[in-house]
């Protein structure tokens, strides 16, 4: 029998909103329990700098080096995530030394997996030495190394609870976990071979930044805004017709591949209901990469508090027959799925388990990753 872990996993995602936590017992394989989990929100002047701090690293050759701000704000969101563990921790009374192990994502500043380059800034050591916990970091760029795009890495995680799914009409059928992130991704879980992954397009990070250029708000709360707008229909086919598109997997996106030149300038809400259309059918567009027509969508991530993105994803889905729910809907956490998956994937790390195959990054094998550190007593 393979060992239990508690471990606690981090996730600060590209929305950049703030830091995702949360803790799971685990073997790594099918053995998972979910414990509590939490946010800790940043406030919108260390937004602004990260979102600064993209410019900056638009520089970078070598993934250590930290033009302009970066080493300073990787202290900063390195203690944050201290912070963040240490009041997880006394919220839920665990001593520190009943957590085995944390997963450290940080922050994604840079990702060009064409150039075999994908920068997290994050600083592992000073994280164990302010927990005292030991913690596995850096987990994207042993995949890299191995030819993969570095990304998405929660597939694996998504296999293990695809286990949850009841048996149903569509059983035998794929079924496809689904983040709305900043970026979307999904993993499509067949049930007799590897998962297939890949990143589908812009999640959230175009809405955001369209609510915040037009109206000062962080992003369209509910969909409330789309709601009220038409889809512009020239618009939804220009981003459609986007060479990442025809793009076959493996493949991801840096949050800045996609931008807002491609919607003209309509009115706030139309602008936000098209934007929303694109993330819907950009997700619905990964059905064709399926071994067979999916039967269900499983939706995880913040998108889908947006009632808009959601209503165009289960009526697309409906065409093909399949249903679409919440990750609440399985007894999942939305919220917290991809912070748990890092707390997954470091329990496999210390293993020495692979974190990713080539049907999820194009790796040339599966390959584990990581590097851990333990505190300094
Ligand atoms: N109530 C809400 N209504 C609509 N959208 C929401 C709501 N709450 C959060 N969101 C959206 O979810 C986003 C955050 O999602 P999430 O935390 O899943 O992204 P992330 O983990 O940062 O990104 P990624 O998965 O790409 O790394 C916010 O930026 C916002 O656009
Ligand atoms: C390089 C990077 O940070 N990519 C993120 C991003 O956010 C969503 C999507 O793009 C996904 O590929 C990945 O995150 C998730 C957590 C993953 O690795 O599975």
């Amino acid at each position: 029998m393979t060992a239990i872990r508690r471990a606690i996993g981090l996730m600060s995602g590209t929305s950049m909103d703030g830091i995702d936590i949360a803790l799971i017992e685990t073997d790594g394989r099918n053995a998972v329990q979910r414990g509590p989990s939490g946010f800790v929100p940043y406030e919108s002047a260390f937004r602004r700098r990260i979102e600064a701090g993209l410019e900056d690293a638009k520089s970078i050759r070598r993934r250590d080096e930290r033009p302009g701000g970066l080493a300073a704000i990787e202290q900063e969101l390195s203690r944050r995530h201290g912070e963040a563990v240490l009041g997880f921790l006394s919220d839920y009374k665990f001593s520190a030394d009943t957590i085995d192990i944390i997963g450290f994502h940080g922050q994604t500043v840079l990702h060009r997996p064409q150039e075999q380059l994908t920068v997290q800034l994050g600083d592992g050591r000073l994280l164990a030495d302010m927990t005292g916990i030991p913690v596995v970091y850096d987990m994207r760029a042993n995949d890299i190394v191995h030819g993969g795009q570095g990304a998405p890495l929660v597939p694996v995680y998504h296999e293990a609870l695809a286990a949850r799914v009841p048996v149903g009409p569509g059983r035998g059928k794929p079924v496809v976990f689904v983040n709305i992130g900043g970026i979307s991704n999904v993993t499509i879980v067949s049930g007799t071979a590897d998962p297939i992954a890949f990143d589908t397009g812009p999640g959230n990070t175009l809405i955001d930044q369209w609510v915040a250029d037009k109206a000062g708000i962080a992003y369209d709360a509910g969909g409330m805004i789309a709601s009220e707008g038409q889809v512009l229909g020239g618009a939804v086919a220009r981003y459609m017709a986007k060479p990442f598109f025809a793009l076959k997997p493996p493949k991801s996106l840096d949050r800045n591949d996609f931008t807002l030149d491609d919607l003209g300038n309509p009115e706030l809400a139309d602008g936000a209901r098209t934007l929303a259309r694109v993330t819907a059918d950009a997700i619905l567009q990964a059905s064709i990469y399926a071994p067979e027509q999916p039967a269900l969508w499983v939706i995880c991530g913040g998108g889908r508090k947006n009632a808009t993105v959601m209503v165009d994803l289960v009526e697309g889905a409906a065409k093909s027959g399949a249903a679409v729910i919440a990750a609440e809907e399985l007894g999942l956490n939305g919220d917290s799925m991809e912070a748990e998956a890092w707390a997954y994937l470091a329990v496999r790390a210390l293993d020495g388990l692979p974190l990713t195959f080539p049907t999820t990054t194009g790796c040339q094998v599966a390959v584990s990753g990581g590097v851990v550190v333990s505190p300094n007593k």
